[in-house]
């Protein structure tokens, strides 16, 4: 790794209205080096990437490239200097081919695209990476990893040599993961630098050579690898330490709050992505799926919410059949969905914090004396409640969800699902996205509705996270339960195994 910075980003200050995201930061790349970037949710890392990527315009700051300075207006031009970012939601068009996603919008191309030799040349990058694609599938056919994948090789398409990924692994399977790393580390041997965000620390300290800490929009340190461990990295980032070690509490269940009944459910693909599943949770009790992404758990929690109607079965709640695809109904016997896509199904991003808070809500106890009347003072004022229990960081109750960093509209989703007193809480990656502390609080957040009585059901991709809070453990493959187990990591091979499609015994 030479020590000749490819990159520097020299006092970069970005204000918005009510918020300095960025405030005097210096950032340098070397050249065969993976830059971790840490922070709280709201840090400022996002924006200091959209900054150099040329999709923000920093309002003081100096850029340099090998040297010499620069001035990126577009991500256009970002890609002309090399420089090339794989966004949290990606930009690819599902109905085109890989190919033809990876060539959109390129320069030269023209009308008429040679398509076996780009096809061909498209397929030999990615063996060369180790990041193997099919050039002719459709991309609405292929998996999220996959579709990273494309993005990625864009970049390496148009001979980025700095390449931004922004959280990549916070949609992956642990599989993906590895096939993710082991090309960042094929990059960066061929002299490619890599800036990665992300959450997962043990991540951050198995990838990166050096790591820089933001907080509050500023710089804490840059530390190389070796100098820093798990618990340092938590102090700078929120100024603590964060255990996530806590005793869950001791509830005996109730009576039953949920059933699922031989549940059939198709997938957008029109194939049976849930096959005749049953399950029960009772009132007190967390129940976590455990299974590698796409075997079928979101199309149970869709359809167990209503959003997907079933081929055949049935829900009930609280001894109540319920009626496939009436949401209304589920809200109002008080049930709470925090969906894995935030963005287009968990909120409106052109609608503010306080509509989006109160979206579900009756409205009834904000109409002070007439139907077309909301009370907007009192619905902003328990926003603002919200705002500050769940530490959502915004200027106002007014800003548009969209304005919202990724983490923060994550947590506004948890303050609007959670703080009702629902019954039963679906809960898909609760904590994707979320910084160390914001993961402890929502840890310590549901355990306490299990303790009031809640019953949960908790699909999540972490291991770590299905044992530290669920009562019972079952393992999901292609949308069948193998089996249960209790919730101890020394059940993790045989989970591991039943992740795989290997059948066990109930033995809880
Ligand atoms: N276009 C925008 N308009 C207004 N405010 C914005 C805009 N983009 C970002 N912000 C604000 O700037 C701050 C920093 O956001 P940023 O997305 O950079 O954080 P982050 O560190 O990437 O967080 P996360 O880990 O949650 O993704 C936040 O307070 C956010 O609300």
């Amino acid at each position: 790794m030479a020590d000749l910075p490819i990159l520097e980003m020299r006092n970069i200050t970005k204000a918005f209205p009510g918020v300095i995201a960025n405030e005097n930061i210096s950032l340098d790349l070397k050249k065969g080096e993976v830059h971790a970037l840490l922070g709280e949710n709201g840090a400022g890392k996002t924006t200091l990437m959209n900054i150099l990527f040329g999709i923000y315009k920093a309002d003081e700051g100096e850029i340099f490239m090998e040297g010499k300075q620069i001035s990126i207006s577009s991500p256009h031009n970002a890609l002309k200097y090399g420089i090339g970012m794989v966004q949290q939601h990606f930009t690819v068009v599902p109905s085109f081919t890989v190919a033809e996603n990876i060539v959109l919008g390129l320069k030269g191309m023209g009308f008429f695209i040679k398509t076996k030799t780009v096809e061909s040349s498209i397929e030999k990058l990615g063996k060369s990476y180790d990041l193997p694609v099919n050039p002719r599938a459709r991309v609405w056919t292929l998996s999220v990893g996959e579709k990273q994948r494309i993005e990625i090789l864009k970049l390496l398409y148009t001979g980025a040599k700095v390449i931004i990924l922004d959280e990549p692994t916070a949609v992956l399977t642990p599989q993906e993961t590895e096939i993710l790393f082991k090309a960042m580390r094929k990059l960066v041997n061929e002299g490619s630098s890599v800036i990665f965000i992300s959450h997962k620390l043990d991540e951050v300290l198995e990838i990166s050579d050096r790591v820089t800490v933001l907080r509050g929009g500023k710089v804490v340190g840059t530390e190389v690898r070796d100098s820093v461990d798990r618990r340092s990295l938590v102090r700078m980032m929120v100024g603590r330490d964060v255990l996530l070690d806590f005793d869950k509490p001791k509830t005996e269940p109730g009576k039953t709050v949920l059933q699922v009944e031989n549940l059939t459910v198709k997938n957008d693909k029109n194939l049976e992505a849930v096959k005749n599943l049953s399950l029960s949770i009772k009132s007190g009790e967390i129940l976590g799926i455990a299974g590698v992404a796409g075997n079928g758990q979101r199309e149970l929690a869709e359809a167990i919410y209503g959003l997907r109607k079933p081929v055949q079965g049935k829900v009930v709640l609280n001894d109540k059949i319920l009626r496939h695809t009436d949401v209304a109904q589920r809200i109002k016997g008080g049930v709470a969905f925090i969906p894995q896509d935030r963005r287009a199904v968990a909120t409106c991003p052109s609608l503010s914090i306080t509509e989006n808070v109160f979206m579900k809500n009756s409205y009834s106890m904000y109409l002070p004396q007439s139907p077309f009347n909301l009370n907007t003072r009192a619905m902003q004022r328990a926003a603002k409640e919200l705002i500050s229990d769940y530490s959502i960081s915004t200027p106002s109750t007014k800003t548009q969800a969209r304005f919202l960093s990724g983490g923060n509209l994550q947590k506004l989703v948890l303050a609007r699902e959670l703080s009702t007193k629902p019954c039963l809480i679906i809960a898909e990656h609760p904590t994707r996205g979320l910084d160390i502390g914001a993961m402890e609080f929502v840890y310590k957040t549901l355990l306490a509705h299990k303790e009031r009585g809640a019953a949960i059901l908790l699909l999540a991709g972490e291991l770590y996270e299905i044992f530290r809070l669920s009562d019972r453990v079952a393992v999901i493959y292609e949308g069948e339960i193998m089996g249960y187990t209790p919730p101890d990591p020394s059940f993790t091979e045989e989970i591991g195994f039943m992740m795989a499609g290997s059948k066990r015994g109930e033995i809880s």
